[in-house]
This record gives C-alpha cells, sequence and structure tokens, in this order.
C-alpha cells in the first residue's frame, strides 16, 4: 500500500478543469515532485490533499485512509504538514513561539489544566521544547530563536516554515515551491535539507517546485503535469527528456 493514494481526482472551476483524471501515488519514505509550467495545477493538487478544495470525482487516501472523509483542519492530525508558496507564519511572534504552534497537534491539555499549569502541563510542555528544540537545531535556527519572524530575510523565513511543518513530526511532508526566492546557496541548503529530512527523519516529501536542479537533485520521482493531467511520470532524467514535457514547457516546436 502507498502512503498517499490519488485515484482519478478531478477537480473544475468553472470551465477551467484545474485537474484532469489524475492519479499517482507515493510510496513512504521516498522524495516526489510535482513539475509543470504555470497553470499546470499542481497548486490545486496540494490543496485537493489538504482538502481546501473538494474533489468534483476520485479518490484521495492517506495510509489506507479516505481523505476524503476528513476536514482540512483534521489531516494534520493524521501525520500531513505542509508548508506554502507564501510564507505563513505568525509575523509578530518569534522562531521558537512560531515552531510551538507546529506542535499543536500533540497537544493533550485542555484549557482549565492550561491555565493552572498543572504538572500534566508542564511535562507537556518540556516534551513540546524538546521537539521543537531538535527542529531548531536540525535547521541551524539557534541565532533566530528569539527574534520576531517580521525582522527576518526572507530565506530565514522559508527555513522557519519548514521548521513549523517539521515540528508536528509529520509522516508526509508537503512542500509548496521550497526554493521560490531562494539564493543558489540558499537553495543548496534547502536541497541538503531535504536530502536529510527524508533519510535522517525517515519523512516522506511530497513537492511541487520549478527548480529543476532541486528537483533532480533530490526526488526519487517526478510528475510532469500539463493542463491538470499526467504527462510524464519517473526517475528525473527521464521526465526531463520527455518529448512531451520539452514540448509542454517550451511549445511543440522545440523538439
Ligand atoms: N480558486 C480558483 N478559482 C478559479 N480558478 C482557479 C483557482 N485556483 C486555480 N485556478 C485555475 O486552475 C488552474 C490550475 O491552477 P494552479 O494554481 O493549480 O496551477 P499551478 O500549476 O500551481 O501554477 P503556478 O505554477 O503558477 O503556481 C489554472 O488555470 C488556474 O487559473
Amino acid at each position: 500500500m502507498s502512503l498517499l493514494e490519488i485515484n482519478n481526482a478531478t477537480l473544475k472551476f468553472g470551465g477551467v478543469v484545474a485537474v484532469n483524471d489524475l492519479s499517482f501515488s507515493v510510496e513512504e519514505g521516498e522524495v516526489y515532485a510535482i513539475v509543470g509550467p504555470n497553470g499546470a495545477g499542481k497548486s490545486t493538487v496540494f490543496n485537493l490533499i489538504s482538502r481546501f478544495y473538494e474533489p468534483f470525482s476520485g479518490q484521495i487516501a492517506f495510509d489506507g485512509q479516505n481523505l476524503l472523509d476528513r476536514r482540512a483542519d483534521a489531516v494534520a492530525d493524521l501525520g500531513i504538514a505542509r508548508t506554502f508558496q507564501n510564507i505563513e507564519l505568525f509575523d509578530h511572534a518569534t522562531v521558537l513561539q512560531n515552531l510551538l504552534v507546529g506542535r499543536h497537534r500533540h497537544r493533550r491539555t485542555n484549557m482549565i489544566e492550561e491555565m493552572l499549569f498543572t504538572p500534566r502541563v508542564r511535562r507537556e510542555e518540556h516534551k513540546h521544547r524538546e521537539a521543537v528544540e531538535r527542529v531548531i537545531d536540525f535547521l541551524d535556527l539557534q541565532p533566530y530563536r528569539n527574534k520576531m519572524i517580521a525582522g527576518l530575510p526572507y530565506g530565514v523565513r522559508k527555513v522557519v516554515e519548514l521548521g513549523r511543518a517539521l515540528s508536528s513530526d509529520p509522516r508526509l511532508l508537503l512542500l509548496d515551491e521550497p526554493a521560490s526566492g531562494l539564493s543558489v546557496e540558499e537553495t543548496q541548503d534547502m536541497r541538503w535539507w531535504i536530502d536529510d529530512i527524508r533519510k535522517q527523519m525517515g519523512i516522506t516529501v511530497l513537492m511541487v517546485e520549478h527548480d529543476m536542479g532541486l528537483v533532480s537533485g533530490v526526488s526519487d520521482r517526478v510528475l510532469a503535469l500539463a493542463d491538470g493531467a499526467k504527462l510524464a511520470e519517473g526517475a528525473p532524467a527521464e521526465v526531463q527528456s520527455d518529448p512531451a514535457v520539452i514540448a509542454a514547457y517550451l511549445g511543440t516546436g522545440a523538439v
């Protein structure tokens, strides 16, 4: 059984078919990338998995469970975390506070206990702090721990967003354009982190990315989309040299 299975998913916005009878699956432990020209349907696929959008038809299963039975706020509880194309953090909170938000799905105490700061709350708090400190170390965020998000450079905010998603201890990490807006050096760091997230933490990664250097460097398999449908799927080199993929990016004259 695959960790994530999408079968014959279709989603239309009025007359636009954003995702068209799309099927693919992601295996536990792999890095799987979705590529395609602007408007190909990549973000829509992420929004279907996150349950922000309801498919017109088709099935989506995570670890054998029907995701379409779940609401968006219940998806994280299953162990699916995501980052966003336009970073979504609390700007007027510190890095540490933003990472602690990522622990939300593991909180077992109720509001009254928290107000009374019972021993159970203290124990829980300690556990969450430890989990977040591991992420801070892993992503080299020590110098920024107590800094407000609003004052941080874009590249650092991007890493904090990755950290917030990792703090939830996900089984599946959805990365929406992890390299967009990053410098060459920052993109290289992102590549090592994605590699380590898979190898050291054993987390499965599904990412949407335009930077083909990053995609080929880090992915086991690539899915190329155009007009919401599958054009090609396979090893990065295979997909990059596929004539249908080249045509979709550069126009049919390029093949
Ligand atoms: N909320 C929406 N309402 C109407 N149309 C939408 C909506 N979201 C996406 N679309 C349309 O669906 C199609 C797929 O869009 P999507 O954003 O998924 O593409 P994408 O591959 O992520 O593009 P990009 O690389 O530019 O982010 C496009 O034609 C887009 O205009």
